[in-house]
């Protein structure tokens, strides 16, 4: 549940009152290189308190979108509002924004306290506040006691968290981060992923994060931005993205999937995708998909079961069902994962959760059986 911090509430310690997030508005963002489009477009709506995830593959303009708001870098056409004022010309130290990098170096010849206070002293904080706000953004991080520390002394995960409290010590309304979390090793990432989202809800913080991985889009967000060639693609929570795909590139980019392309046919007033496996109807939303128009099928690696062959079906409720042969079969701690290659060379994957002797092995016929409504049918992009 969220704590967010109305603006009227007081946080402990002296002297001013917690901010609540901002609400951030981007209306048309464009920028050009020459005549290359790095973001093409982008309109996003941001609530206060929200944590946004910016999800791409390298290169689709995650990056060239966060410095725009942050004021690095010019849009050539669209306006950044933050609270229903146009940032759009206001130089970055001016917008009140926290940053953190995935190589924000901190100042090595400083203490930790001493960095954590630098933008105060840059924001021209009186002094006589700065301990008791360094000593908060340091406990807000679980770093109270090792003010005195130098940066060289701390581990790779307790120097980012002293970035972030850097970040958050001037109580800036938006947080930005660019793959803060980047050079950890796993579990440091996972376990930060944790405390960074608990902190910002605890400070009611708008938060909008740049990432390459799913994984961390999917357990951080609020809401996730998914951007391909710099157009945004779907912007929606980490379960529409996940299980409502609106474009192949949502489909693929977010967990595994399985894809099939087919052309619409009608039948009997509904209209129907044949695919090897079975047949899907296709969910009319308002109007009736023209006979002939593409369609992309998604079913997802733990919608699928998997038989020997020679076994009997599972039941009858299955109404897809696709012969292969096994390639892999992977073993992964709480799951397995089965690649199966169908007749026609695609290379299907599949989930199931290891218990138990595995199914069947690499080299064995098998049948894939899913229920068609497991799947989602959706229109290709162009
Ligand atoms: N200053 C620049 N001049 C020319 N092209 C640029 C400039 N900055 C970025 N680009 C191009 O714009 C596109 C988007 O870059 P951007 O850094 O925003 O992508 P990204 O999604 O953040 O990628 P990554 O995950 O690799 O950081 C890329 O093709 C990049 O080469």
């Amino acid at each position: 549940m969220k704590t967010a911090v109305s603006p009227t509430a007081t946080v402990p310690g002296p002297p001013e009152p917690a901010t609540a997030g901002a609400r951030l508005q981007l209306t048309g963002i464009r920028k050009e290189y020459g005549d290359f489009a790095a973001v093409d477009d982008v309109s996003l709506d941001i609530e206060p308190g929200q944590f946004v995830t910016l999800l791409g593959a390298s290169g689709s303009g995650k990056t060239t979108l966060l410095r725009i708001i942050a004021g690095f870098v010019d849009a050539t056409a669209g306006r950044v509002v933050m609270d229903g004022a146009d940032i759009s010309g206001v130089p970055v130290h001016r917008r009140h924004i926290g940053m953190v990098f995935q190589n924000y170096a901190l100042f090595p010849h400083m203490s930790v306290e001493k960095n954590v206070a630098f933008p105060l002293q840059m924001r021209r904080v009186p002094r006589s506040r700065r301990p008791a706000m360094v000593r908060e953004a340091l406990a807000a991080v679980r770093l109270e006691g090792l003010g005195h520390r130098m940066p060289r002394e701390l581990s790779g995960g307790q120097q980012q968290r002293v970035a972030l409290a850097r970040a958050i010590v001037s109580r800036p309304r938006l947080l930005l981060m660019d793959e803060p979390l980047g050079a950890l090793d796993r579990r440091l990432r996972e376990a930060l992923q944790v405390e960074i989202r608990r902190l910002s809800q605890d400070l009611g913080l708008t938060v909008v994060n740049v990432t390459h991985d799913q994984e961390e889009a999917l357990t951080m967000s609020d809401r996730i931005a998914l951007l391909s060639h710099g157009r945004l693609v779907q912007y929606g929570s980490p379960e529409d993205l996940y299980s409502r795909p609106t474009s192949d590139v949502s489909a693929n980019f977010l967990g595994e999937s399985n894809l099939f392309r087919a052309s619409v046919r009608a039948d009997r007033g509904q209209a129907v995708l044949d695919l090897p496996h079975g047949r899907v109807v296709v969910p009319v939303n308002g109007s009736v998909p023209a006979p002939g128009s593409e369609r992309i099928v998604v079913v997802r690696p733990w919608a699928m079961r998997v038989r020997r062959a020679d076994s009997s079906p599972n039941g009858s409720a299955a109404a897809c069902h696709l012969p292969g042969t096994v390639t892999a079969s992977i073993y992964a701690g709480d799951s397995r994962k089965l690649l199966v290659r169908d007749a026609d060379g695609r290379e299907l994957v599949l989930r199931h959760r290891a218990e138990g002797a595995p199914p069947c092995s690499v080299g064995d016929a098998v049948v894939l059986e899913w229920d068609a409504a497991d799947s989602t049918v959706i229109v290709p992009t162009a």
